[in-house]
């Protein structure tokens, strides 16, 4: 039986410490194998090759998309094939293996730059539509992130000894896409998991079309069919920290707890504020096929990490973590024809997935809909004007927020929500607008983007930190 297992971004930018942690460590011989790896982009490379996932802020795609000036994009290309080329020479050194690893990148790269000057300069001609195949480009370019990390990966695996093979998924020379399944169960089909550490690219390219269906975090799915697939003993979500009760980064290493055990609700609310835990989509495959999956710390292997399961319920009502946002855009949009019109909101939500803006909550009262989106700048101010064009008597008004939220599988703590705005009150903070659902497995607090960090500490204290857990929430 094997194990499959994925390799966040952020991880694998601290990619010598892996191959001492999970890649091997202490293990020789038959215990290196029956263990898939499928592995994302160094940290921050999709972002240069596409757009930024939090902050919007463009990158190659999306620069090439514009089409603003015909340069900007070779420019950020070029950026890309440099910040590669430095990981390259970080990895590798003076040695043979980097010049195999600078050779492989700059091949990807100049092909998808030929690739893309002949699709401009096709467009510059009326008959050809350059939106009609943005999508491939986009697929090309974020494959590239993939396979440079795993191209690297089984160079550096194979240097010290480890039978490790490179499994190209993103169908850089394939001539007809097949279904994404089919594309899965052929590449598998010769290889000998007992023997050889395949070491896969998170980027699948296939017929449905992975970036069309799934967008970015499209590694997970690629994990999670994968382990479906193959059938999978356990399915692993190695990243940087264990899933904590906030985010170590904000509230200190020496303040969270680990949790143990959660379930798949818990994880779609994770996922909904952009802290992935686990893709929704590629958790529905898993949790159908009774795959248990974890998420583990990549530096911390001896650790059991945190199961994800569908039935888990804390044993008592509790807060199991303080979650959260920064960067939202509150699109406030006031109109008194609005008065019991439902077609209202479905407009704007159309209007606004036209744009796509991601919404991550929306509040009404009976003349007003504010809707609190993530994307980049650009788009909303373009949403701001659509609205206010085609409403013509109604006030849009723009405002920078951060959603803090109190997440739980049994939320139902008495006094929580008396408890959570006092804690914010004390730390100086206002709130500007707030959420509960009847499920209770969430609460959501909007406060000023300047207030975010310090929401999520006070939140942390009040809420999680007062309760002495101890190490973990409930151990795997
Ligand atoms: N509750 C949490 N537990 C652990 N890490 C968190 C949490 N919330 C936010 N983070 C942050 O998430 C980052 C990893 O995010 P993610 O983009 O999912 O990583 P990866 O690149 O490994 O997929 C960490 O650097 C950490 O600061
Ligand atoms: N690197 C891709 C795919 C991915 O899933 O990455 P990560 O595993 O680092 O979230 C992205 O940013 O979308």
């Amino acid at each position: 039986m094997h194990t499959v297992e994925k390799i966040g971004g952020t991880s694998m930018s601290r990619f010598r410490e892996l191959m001492d942690t999970i890649l091997i460590g202490e293990r020789t011989g038959e215990t290196l194998y029956n263990r898939i790896f499928v592995v994302s982009a160094y940290g921050g490379i999709t972002n240069l090759l596409l757009e930024h996932k939090k902050t919007g802020e463009p990158g190659v795609y999306a620069r090439f998309a514009n089409a603003e000036n015909e340069s900007a994009w070779r420019e950020a290309l070029t950026d890309v094939r440099a910040r590669m080329a430095d990981i390259n020479l970080e990895l590798f050194g003076d040695s043979v293996e980097r010049v195999e690893a600078d050779r492989f990148i700059t091949q990807r790269i100049t092909d998808v730059e030929t690739i893309m000057s002949s699709l401009q300069q096709l467009c510059s001609h009326g008959h050809f539509q350059l939106d009609e195949h943005l999508m491939k480009v986009r697929e090309m370019l974020a494959a590239i992130g993939e396979a440079h990390s795993a191209h690297n990966s089984v160079l550096a695996l194979k240097k010290a000894g480890v039978n490790a093979r490179f499994v190209d998924l993103s169908g850089w020379d394939q001539p007809n896409p097949l279904p994404f399944d089919e594309m899965i169960e052929q590449s598998f089909k010769d290889i000998d998991v007992s023997r050889e550490m395949p070491i896969v690219t998170g980027y699948t390219h296939c017929s449905e079309g992975l970036m069309r269906t799934f967008d970015r975090g499209y590694s997970e799915m690629t994990f999670s069919k994968i382990a479906t697939k193959t059938g999978a003993a356990e399915a692993v979500i190695h990243k940087e920290f264990h899933l904590s009760t906030a985010d170590p980064g904000i509230v200190g290493l020496d303040n969270v707890v680990t949790i143990g055990r959660t379930n798949y609700d818990v994880a779609d609310q994770l996922s909904n504020l952009g802290m992935e835990a686990i893709h929704p989509k590629a958790a529905k495959g898993l949790r159908q096929q009774e795959i248990e999956l974890r998420i583990k710390n990549a530096f911390e292997p001896d650790h059991d990490g945190t199961v994800i399961s569908t039935d888990y319920c804390s044993a008592k009502p509790q807060v199991e973590i303080i979650a959260g946002r920064p960067n939202v855009f509150a699109i406030e949009i006031f109109d008194q024809d609005m008065l019991g019109e439902a077609r209202y909101d479905i407009e704007l939500s159309r209007l606004l997935q036209d744009l796509k803006l991601y919404v991550v909550n929306r509040d009404s009262d009976a003349n007003s809909i504010t809707y609190f989106v993530a994307g980049s700048r650009k788009m909303v101010n373009r949403a701001v004007r659509l609205i206010g064009e085609k409403y013509n008597s109604a006030e849009v008004g723009l405002h920078k927020v951060a959603i803090v939220s109190a997440i739980g599988s049994d939320l139902k703590v008495p006094g929580i929500l008396a408890k959570t705005v006092s804690a914010l009150a004390k730390a100086g903070i206002s709130v500007q607008a707030l959420h509960q659902s009847m499920r209770q497995v969430e609460m959501q607090c909007i406060v000023n983007q300047d207030d975010y960090e310090s929401a999520v500490r006070a939140l942390h204290h009040a809420l999680i930190e007062q309760e002495e857990h101890g190490d973990v929430i409930c151990a795997a």
